[in-house]
């Protein structure tokens, strides 16, 4: 395909970022292994996917020769462009852990919580819908992957109108409102798992619909535990935690986790990503108030990029148990790191079908955010038991981690690559 460009476009939160990504990484490979090199020009626009992510014997904090590594730029005849939302989280994720162009839209939710809200939503959509119409006039893409969040919605009509054929991924066994919106106007729609087709209203034999699993960053199976762990300064025996509450953080997890600090610390070491909302603040001084010998154990940081800290792969690879949030990375990176999970869905979205799917299959249990902690001791809330169940048994942890690796499908994001490289075929590119 020579020369061609590909729009990749999601937002909002980190879930609809890093697979888009990860296939973009996968294009600029498979580029490169049909041999199609791009012209001099064509390098200069920029065509990377990501960067590398390093442990402790890699760096860490990658440097130039590492992060040239991790883009596959150089040598891709395609052009990849990141659309993501003016002002989301995706601009800062795409600056640090890609090489890719960044071109913004305004987007806003579709629904509010009122009618003013609404209506406000609506001239910001409208707005989008212009400013998309104008970059698709000028970049003159022969495909788009959208991979959710409402900046998707204005790109994807604007393609319907200007007939730029597009693919929508949707990870999660229920996708939100955008999600089922843009599944009815794109010319394929992705999804992780096949239980995910019926919610969409398509069977499996629908040629619209494909089953891909969830496109990785490939590091995440590339792990290698010790290295991991001395990446986040670990040194004792002791089995670590991932403690983490989605792309934003989750508040209820923090405060349960500062209210169980001393007992957790007692029994494990914890790598503890809180999210940028400003939880740091209290979740420091609860390490603060505890003896030197457990604070050691604890390891605090807002977010994990892989560039300006260590990076997430690395505190996978690291952890011998995880809580967390049940976004859709959830059902395919737990299982990649063949990681067991406790996990607390968020409760005003549809994270329970993703843990309910993770608990079907012996890989991760499942607390709800109200029982974390109860109404009596902490120690006695649902969290803890759960926990210190689990840390205590080796086995039960071993049976999972296998159980989860089991489902894991490592060429999702190939697959994603191939199906863009299919439709651009159609569409001339
Ligand atoms: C509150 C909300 O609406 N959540 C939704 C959002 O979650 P959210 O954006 O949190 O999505 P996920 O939990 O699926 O993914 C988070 C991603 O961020 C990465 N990460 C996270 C923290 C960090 O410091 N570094 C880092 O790299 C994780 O490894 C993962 O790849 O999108 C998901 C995908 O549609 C949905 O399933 C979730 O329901």
């Amino acid at each position: 395909m020579p020369s061609s460009t590909i729009l990749l476009c999601g937002g909002g939160t980190g879930g609809h970022v890093y697979p888009a990504l990860a296939v973009a990484t996968a294009i600029v490979g498979v580029e490169e292994e049909q041999g199609n090199r791009g012209t001099e020009e064509q390098r200069g626009r920029g065509t990377g996917g990501q960067r590398n992510r390093g442990t402790e014997e890699q760096g860490n904090r990658g440097t130039e020769e590492q992060r040239g590594r991790g883009t596959g730029q150089g040598d891709c005849g395609v052009v990849l462009v990141y659309v993501g939302s003016v002002g989301g989280m995706e601009e800062r994720i795409v600056a640090t852990e890609s090489s890719l162009p960044f071109r913004a839209l305004p987007a806003a939710a579709l629904r509010g919580r009122g009618p003013l809200a609404l209506a406000r939503g609506a001239t910001t959509m409208a707005a989008g819908l212009v400013a998309a119409r104008s970059l698709i006039r000028e970049l003159r893409p022969q495909v788009i992957l959208g991979t959710g969040g409402y900046v998707c919605v204005p790109l994807f009509l604007a393609a319907t109108l200007a007939r730029v054929p597009t693919l929508i991924y949707l990870p999660d066994l229920v996708p939100g409102l955008a999600g089922r919106l843009l599944a009815r106007i794109a010319t394929k729609v992705a999804v992780n798992v096949a239980e995910a087709l019926p919610v969409l209203g398509l069977r499996p034999d629908n040629p619209r619909a494909l089953v891909v699993g969830y496109p990785l960053r490939p590091e995440f199976f590339e792990q290698e535990r010790e290295a991991c762990r001395r990446t986040f300064g670990f040194e004792a025996p002791l089995p670590v935690l991932l403690v983490y509450g989605g792309s934003r953080g989750a508040r209820s997890i923090n405060q349960a986790i500062a209210q169980l600090l001393p007992d957790l610390l007692a029994r494990c070491q914890i790598i503890h990503v809180c999210g940028r909302e400003g939880d740091e603040t209290f979740l420091h001084k609860a390490a603060q108030s505890l003896p030197e010998s457990l604070q050691v154990r604890y390891k605090l940081y807002p977010y994990l990029d892989g560039v300006t800290t260590p990076a997430m792969v690395a505190a996978f690879g690291a952890a011998d148990l995880a809580i967390c949030r049940s976004g859709a990375s959830t059902l395919a990176e737990l299982p990649a790191a063949g990681l067991p999970a406790i996990l607390v869905p968020y409760p005003y979205v549809h994270q329970d079908e993703n843990a309910d799917y993770l608990v079907r299959y012996g890989v991760a249990e499942k607390v709800a955010d109200c029982a974390m902690i109860g109404t009596g001791p902490p120690q006695e809330g649902a969290l803890f038991r759960a926990v210190a169940r689990l840390l205590d048994d080796q086995l039960a942890r071993q049976r999972m981690a296998e159980q989860s690796r089991a489902l894991s499908r490592p060429d999702a994001a190939h697959e994603l690559a191939g199906a863009m490289f299919g439709l651009a075929a159609r569409s001339g590119g």
